[in-house]
């Protein structure tokens, strides 16, 4: 393919008939040219439109071409500039160069030189778009804080790229632990609203009574406590992205009032009289099926429609194959890095092991085991018997075919090869005793004893969760905090109990 067949050239030249001559020797390269005389007009030329080539006089009689240079370089990049110049001006021209100018002509130049440089500025142009092609179609191990080059994450990426430009809102889905913050500030970050503020919202870690005026702001003296007036959410989102996480936790009447605000931008503050307009993106994320919500009247469906525009499905990782190594040899850097550790990798069997548990928690759960076996472990490869006992009993990918309860945060983390008082590096919550003598029957079970005093896994995951949430004075958001859960998660914990509960009374 001839490159030079066909491609656009803006030229400034303040010369009139220097100006129609570099036309024509333009023209019969096959170029389509556009001629203006001034700085000026050249920046509204690039307003409308990016030629291919900008061939830039140094001299115009209303400002130099290295301030248009210049703004080339920060505005529009892809577009190849050549720089002509006077012989007095020939070190301005290096310095256009070394400013990021292709290359200058010296006047005076004939055909031929110009067609020389224009061809190589055109081949030059083929090359990088060829690559950028090329590096475009590879798998990106990272991504916008992601870690993560499965098919499944390319995916996610390129929807990220998509949508990173649009105010259409985004919802996200996936399992606890997949990534649905890391999603929410990608698209934040990858837009034109980076420069903008992005905030977050848990909607289940709020109390019910406080949401409103978490979102919306409040006025001084609207309740007992507000004691000054106080930008919510909504308004501190202006012109940036406001992320809803755990938005199926919200209050059916509070749904009602963010369905006006998505749908006009408008809202008042609790206790307000006067209305605000804001311009916002909204990005949604839950970790329930969000349709199902709806069905069951907790979601309302006007609202479910305003947020669900581009539906983002993050992957848990179990099906992130090749992904779980990568995030784990990633972690095991980071904290390796952290706690003053020498670990450059994992033995077969512990990679093997890895790579075949079903990882109920995700990306968090990951990062926890990784976190333990650094904390509780000294050497060079991360050994089988270093990693959590959880991790090497029965579970498996293929076991798992739906959410399982996360991983405890404490003593289950036990590495096999270290003494038990080492393992309490979490301890922001204390073992109860429900939780010790749980450990207790496991520890039993390893060594073939008792039996039959084993009970089902939920048993011990409810009375550790509960018995938290006791010690924090029933604060579920505080609790599951502390457990490094979402306060979801409980709800959702809670729910399943009542119903495994309800089914063995039934039975
Ligand atoms: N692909 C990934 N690469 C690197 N880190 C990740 C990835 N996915 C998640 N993480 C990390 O895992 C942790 C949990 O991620 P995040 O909070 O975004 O999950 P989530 O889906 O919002 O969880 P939840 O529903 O429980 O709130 C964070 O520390 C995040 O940085």
């Amino acid at each position: 393919m001839d490159i030079t067949s066909s491609f656009t050239t803006l030229l400034v030249e303040d010369s009139m008939s220097l100006g129609a001559l570099y036309t024509e020797y333009l023209r019969a390269d096959g170029g389509r040219v556009t001629h203006v005389n001034h700085g000026e007009d050249a920046l509204n030329e690039l307003k409308q439109w990016q030629p291919d080539l900008l061939v830039l006089d140094i001299q115009l009689p209303d400002m130099s071409g290295m301030d248009i240079l210049a703004v080339v370089q920060k505005e529009y990049p892809d577009v190849t500039v050549i720089m002509i110049t006077a012989h007095g001006t020939i070190d301005i021209a290096v310095d256009a160069m070394r400013s990021g100018a292709f290359d200058f002509l010296v006047k005076p130049f004939d055909a031929k030189r110009l067609s020389i440089t224009v061809r190589n500025a055109l081949k030059q142009r083929q090359l990088v778009n060829l690559v950028a092609k090329y590096e475009s179609s590879l798998p990106k191990p990272r991504f916008m804080g992601f870690v993560g080059e499965s098919l499944a994450m390319q995916t996610v990426y390129k929807t990220i790229d998509c949508v990173a430009n649009s105010k259409a809102s985004a919802f996200i889905v996936g399992e606890s632990g997949t990534g649905k913050e890391v999603c929410a500030n990608a698209i934040h970050h990858a837009g034109y609203r980076c420069d903008g503020p992005f905030v977050a919202l848990n909607c289940a870690s709020i109390p019910k009574d406080l949401i409103e005026s978490e979102i919306f702001g409040h006025t001084k003296g609207a309740f007992t406590g507000a004691v000054a007036n106080r930008d919510g959410a909504a308004t501190r989102a202006h012109n940036g992205t406001l992320f809803l996480d755990e938005i199926c936790e919200m209050d059916l009447e509070l749904q009602s009032k963010l369905l006006r605000f998505i749908q006009t931008g408008v809202f008042q503050r609790v206790g307000g009289t006067k209305e605000e307009k804001v311009d916002v993106r909204f990005v949604s994320a839950t970790n329930r099926i969000p349709w199902e919500e709806v069905k069951a009247g907790r979601f309302r469906e006007d609202l479910f429609y305003r947020l669900h525009v581009i539906p983002i499905e993050l992957p848990p990782l179990r099906v992130r194959g090749k992904d779980i190594l990568l995030l784990a040899a990633n972690l095991l850097k980071e904290y390796n890095k952290e706690e003053g550790k020498k670990f450059k990798g994992f033995s077969s069997d512990a990679k093997q092991c890895l790579k075949n548990y079903a990882w109920p928690g995700n990306v968090r759960q990951l990062q926890n085991v990784i976190r333990q076996v650094v904390v509780l472990n000294d050497g060079e490869l991360v050994e089988l018997d270093m990693l959590p006992l959880q991790l090497t009993a029965v579970e498996t990918k293929q076991a798992h075919s739906k959410p399982q309860p996360e991983l405890q945060p404490q003593n289950q983390y036990q590495s096999q090869s270290q003494p038990k008082e080492s393992s309490s590096f979490m301890g922001s919550i204390e073992q109860g005793s429900a939780y010790g003598s749980s450990q207790q029957k496991l520890d039993e079970n390893a060594v073939g004893g008792k039996d039959n005093e084993i009970e089902p896994l939920w048993l011990t995951e409810k009375r550790t969760i509960e018995g938290a949430i006791a010690r924090c004075d029933g604060n579920v958001p505080k609790a599951a905090a502390l457990l490094d859960i979402s306060a979801s998660t409980i709800y959702r914990k809670r729910q399943t109990w009542e119903e495994l509960e309800n089914s063995l009374t039934t039975s």
